[in-house]
């Protein structure tokens, strides 16, 4: 190797009369084919090209394994999705309090955190595709329990087995998909499974509208329906191959040239595959001694790649992605939308626009790069949430009084009769706000106990059989009657016009890209791990915040986290375009917050003596 090396060395003087491509005697040698190669990436990011005698042949199969790796993106969309809908009619069917519906809801997110991180110690030791095999039984299985459930308990296993699949597909899949994409085309492909997150959030929220009209056992129909996707992704992974990169690590170096070969269709892989061998070569001497997370830990590039990965998914939640979409048939219901079908109809259609706005996302990637993509999303996303406070807090400065105190001895322990505004009614989970329309003007409004069966009626009174619009009595539970309401909608539009191009995407998509190959699979799984926490984190605290601080506060503070992850991102994220995966660590060697200016393509890193990565501009001849 040494030897080898020498002579290139020699080769690569002659041929361009100076040091500069010229690493230390153990790491990559760039020879001038990746200067060509970077300089096509960059001239046309999807074509297919030749570079010196390697050429990348039609990516046809490198779309076939991202579409059935996506598939657990898909099923990650759908079996988060889909809960929300089935909830509705579960709830009367089974007859469940709210600590069980929350439960319902929170096992399946609590449990993918947990997996997630078990996903690295999986993906490192049985490789990707089992482990997308392991996901698809489980998701499987869980599809299989729900839809058979006969009481809450067995619900509860099935949510929970889902959740198991979800953290391990969420972890994998980005990795995978990244580890068999030529660079010019792995951040357009691994934003797929982002897009097809969201298409599954999408086709969720369609099927819960079909069911609903369904009122027994629809819900049967909603939480099995995820059979279908999971059964294909698996049969489709019996016959697709393991990452060539993992197998290489594993030291199956037939194999692995065989599937290299295969999804580049057959063309010449040499380069590339020496490529990945003398970086799993390098690699060895960077990784160190001891469990994988100390290493990463302990060892500065890979540190600071950890700090970005796992901030990035950090910030994703932060900005409460899942709040807003959860809370998108509420504040739907504030611009005017009375009838419930339709706001669960409204709710698809902002499930839709992320996922349309996702696409925009799949187009941008390899066009203007991950940094660029995420600062101006992150940024729209902080002033997006500040529209919708704005919104949110003018309406409750016009918030209608209560003008109207029931006097039914059976209300008299409710807390709901003692609130002077609707604002604070609307506020409390078990009240809603009862109220007549002279015009556009509110009249004769009460605070009332909500159902217990239903949250579309009151306990009592006139607004106990829901809106009557012929009446003149009108129902508001979670929402109160506003004019206002269309900066809210606006808010809500231009979040997710801001967020799903890069802040839904890229968290992802840079994890997968960042870590060498020896932290990638622990890397990813922590990543992962925060992410979900943070989801769980923001779900179950914002109807508490929303009570502390209202809703204006609530999303005044998402946009202030928000902001905090501009300023991250500004300082910590470099760009990894067009770069190939074994030339992404060294951004990492630069201090962490200088880094993102770095990012240059024209940069060149070097190890100098087996530690720190330099730039080549910086380094002497004798170093
Ligand atoms: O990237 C995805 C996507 O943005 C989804 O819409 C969201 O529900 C997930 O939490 C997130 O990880």
């Amino acid at each position: 190797h040494f030897r080898k090396a020498s002579e290139m060395t020699h080769r690569m003087e002659e041929l361009i009369g100076d040091r500069r491509f010229v690493e230390d005697e153990r790491s990559l040698i760039k020879t001038p084919y990746d200067v060509q190669a970077n300089n096509q990436e960059h001239d046309s990011p999807t074509s297919t090209h030749q570079i010196g005698s390697v050429q990348h042949g039609s990516p046809c199969f490198v779309y076939t394994l991202a579409f059935f790796s996506a598939l657990g993106g898909f099923l990650f969309g759908y079996d988060t999705g889909v809960v929300s809908g089935a909830m509705l009619l579960l709830k009367r069917e089974m007859n469940l309090s709210s600590l069980w519906q929350e439960l319902l809801v929170s096992i399946t997110v609590g449990a993918a955190a947990v997996s997630s991180l078990a996903g690295g110690y999986l993906n490192g030791l049985y490789g990707r595709r089992i482990c997308i095999l392991l996901a698809s039984f489980i998701f499987s299985a869980g599809g299989i329990i729900l839809s058979v459930a006969h009481n809450k308990e067995v619900l509860l296993c099935g949510r929970l087995t889902v959740g198991l699949g979800i953290g391990i597909a969420s972890m994998t899949v980005p990795v995978y998909i990244a580890e068999v994409s030529p660079s010019e085309l792995r951040g357009q492909l691994v934003t797929i499974n982002t897009l097809f997150i969201t298409g599954g959030q999408f086709v969720a929220s369609v099927v819960d509208g079909v069911f609903s009209y369904l009122p027994h056992d629809g819900w049967r129909y909603m939480l099995g329906l995820s059979v279908v996707p999971a059964a294909l992704q698996f049969l489709g992974f019996l016959f697709l191959p393991e990452s060539p990169r993992w197998l290489l690590q594993k030291g199956d170096t037939q194999n692995a040239r065989l599937v290299l070969s295969r999804i580049r269709g057959g063309v010449n892989v040499d380069e590339e595959y020496e490529r990945i061998r003398s970086s799993i070569e390098e690699e060895k001497i960077d990784a160190g001694e001891g469990p994988v997370l100390w290493r990463i830990l302990t060892f500065a590039p890979t540190r600071r790649a950890l700090i970005v990965g796992c901030g990035l998914q950090m910030f994703q939640q932060l900005s409460g992605i899942n709040t807003v979409m959860y809370y998108s048939a509420t504040i739907l219901q504030m611009s005017g939308v009375q009838d419930d079908q339709m706001a669960i109809w409204l709710a698809a259609a902002t499930a839709f626009t992320n996922f349309l706005f996702t696409l925009v996302g799949v187009w941008l990637v390899d066009r203007v790069g991950r940094r660029k993509l995420t600062l101006g999303s992150i940024l729209g996303t902080a002033v997006s949430l500040m529209v919708l406070a704005a919104g949110f807090l003018l309406s409750a400065q016009a918030s209608p009084p209560v003008t109207f105190h029931p006097n039914d001895p059976s209300l008299h322990n409710s807390t709901c009769i003692t609130y002077g505004l609707c604002e604070s009614c609307m506020l409390n989970p078990d009240c809603g706000f009862c109220y007549g329309k002279n015009g556009t003007v509110v009249i004769e409004s009460s605070c009332m106990p909500v159902d217990a069966a239903s949250t579309e009626a009151a306990a009592a009174g006139r607004c106990s059989n829901g809106t009557q619009e012929s009446l003149g009595v009108f129902w508001a539970y979670n929402y109160c009657p506003t004019s206002y309401s269309w900066i809210v909608l606006l808010g809500l539009i231009l979040y997710l016009a801001f967020f799903a191009p890069g802040m839904g995407p890229m968290p992802w998509t840079v994890n997968s890209e960042i870590y060498p190959l020896w932290a990638r699979s622990t890397g990813n799984a922590c990543s992962a791990g925060v992410n979900w926490i943070c989801n769980v984190l923001v779900s179950l605290t914002f109807l508490h915040l929303a009570q502390c601080l209202t809703y204006y506060g609530a999303f005044f503070l998402y946009s202030s986290l928000a902001l905090l992850g501009f300023v991250f991102v500004v300082g910590c994220l470099p760009e990894t375009k067009g770069l190939r995966l074994e030339e992404i660590e060294p951004l990492f060697g630069r201090q962490l917050c200088s880094c993102g200016a770095g990012g240059s393509q024209s940069v060149h890193y070097i190890r100098v003596n087996g530690g720190n990565y330099r730039s080549d501009e910086d380094v002497t001849d004798d170093e």
